[in-house]
């Protein structure tokens, strides 16, 4: 536990858990609430889905949930739906990339607008927002890979949401990340890059307040979140691996830290992806994208970016608050009796550190990224573009246009 420190509210977990979900279905019965997952076919073949299931089949009081499904055939869109067959509460399956709604986002590009984004979770993210907001006043986000999906999971992410006085806007996630097969600590973006980046940062530009926001998070990486309505309408969206950076930042910009939460999950494990041959691949591509998001938040909420120095400087910074931070978890693992590789994070800060200089360059000679325009703007244009788009997302399929659903 701590003290309150930092901008933002901290829930801690004090290990009680009874009538949790007594509680959360009887709070749900006062906010209209959506849980939206945005997911590939693929993890329908997985474990981790059904024990999510399992969990929010108990969720009676839950208004709507959305799955933004990216599937290759309409068989798997079938059986995504009977997937979710017994619910308690209506269940809308999104067919993310199925051919209707690429047939209706891209005749959009005659109003100026592009929403066709790269397929992915912040494609799927922006479309589930649209269809969730059309009946839900809160809107809860879970990743369909978590392998330690308990009640407390969406209990603690929505409560703080339900009860309007305490004006919470936004809650985050922050959890203990162990693997599960090998009880070692995981969660290598977020304790080894992104960590020591902003610690470095800090050193080289100073503490100011959007550093300092991002630092006042346990788990910026998380990827669980829930917003209300009114905050998630004016969310623009990123659609590449800086989705979670890019929506804190989006998220600073609209909301004071008095209204966002950061709540403890306790212990989280889910699918993991190596760390990449190169830059354009598994975890080095992940920071490369995170790195770009960091610095378009620094150069968007405090005009600031770095030189060339600064940049050897960067470099230099963060290998040393690197290695430093590998002891540190080395230690922390030694007291509790977790098996811990220091070589194997040793060669990851390494491989981390010289991504740095090639991804800053690509960043400052292309500093605007794609990002999905907030909902609040696309109704601006096209007022009945989440109806349409839910529609379009739920309709029966036309399989002959297989080609675009491949390319999405
Ligand atoms: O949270 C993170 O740092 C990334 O998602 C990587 O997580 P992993 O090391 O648990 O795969």
């Amino acid at each position: 536990m701590d003290f309150q420190q930092g901008l933002i509210t901290t829930i801690h977990e004090y290990g009680v858990t009874k009538d949790l979900l007594r509680e959360l279905n009887k709070r749900l019965k006062k906010r209209s609430t959506a849980i939206l997952i945005p997911c590939l076919y693929e993890e329908f073949e997985r474990p981790a889905l059904k024990d999510i299931k399992e969990v929010l089949k108990n969720l009676t009081g839950l208004n709507e949930l959305v799955i933004a499904l990216s599937a290759k055939t309409a068989d798997q869109v079938k059986s995504a739906k009977s997937f979710f067959d017994s619910m308690p509460f209506p269940v809308h399956i999104q067919w993310t990339n199925s051919p209707s709604v690429i047939e209706l986002l891209k005749n959009q590009e005659k109003n100026g607008l592009e929403l066709l984004g790269t397929p992915g979770k912040g494609w799927a993210v922006w479309q589930g927002i649209g269809v969730a907001t059309r009946q839900s006043d809160v809107v809860a986000l879970f990743d369909a890979d978590i392998r330690t999906f308990t009640p407390l999971y969406p209990s603690r992410m929505i409560l703080p949401l339900l009860d309007e006085s305490y004006g919470i806007s936004y809650v985050k996630a922050f959890y203990s990340r162990l693997s599960l097969e090998t009880n070692q600590l995981q969660g290598r973006a977020t304790r080894l890059f992104v960590g020591p980046l902003l610690a470095s940062l800090e050193q080289l530009v100073g503490n100011g307040p959007f550093l300092q926001y991002l630092q006042s998070f346990r788990y910026p990486l998380a990827g669980e979140f829930a917003f209300t309505k009114d905050l998630a309408m004016n969310l623009r969206i990123p659609c590449d691996w800086g989705l979670e950076i890019g929506l804190l930042s989006e998220v600073y910009r609209n909301v004071r830290t008095s209204k966002i939460a950061q709540v403890d999950l306790g212990l989280f494990d889910h699918k993991h992806k190596t760390i990449g041959l190169s830059s354009k691949e598994g975890l080095q591509k992940m920071c490369t994208e995170i790195l770009s998001s960091v610095l378009r938040g620094l150069m968007e909420h405090q005009a600031q970016t770095l030189t060339s120095t600064q940049l050897s400087t960067l470099e230099v910074l963060y290998k040393r608050v690197g290695e430093d931070r590998v002891k540190q978890f080395g230690l922390d693992s030694a007291v509790n009796k977790l098996p811990y590789d220091r070589h194997e994070e040793e060669l990851s800060v390494q491989k981390f550190a010289k991504l740095l200089r090639p991804a800053t360059q690509g960043y400052l000679a292309n500093p605007t990224t794609q990002q999905l325009p907030s909902w609040s703007r696309v109704l601006s244009c096209e007022d009945k573009l989440q109806e349409d788009l839910a529609n379009a997302g739920s309709k029966e399929i036309n399989t002959t246009k297989k080609e675009l659903i491949n390319n999405y």
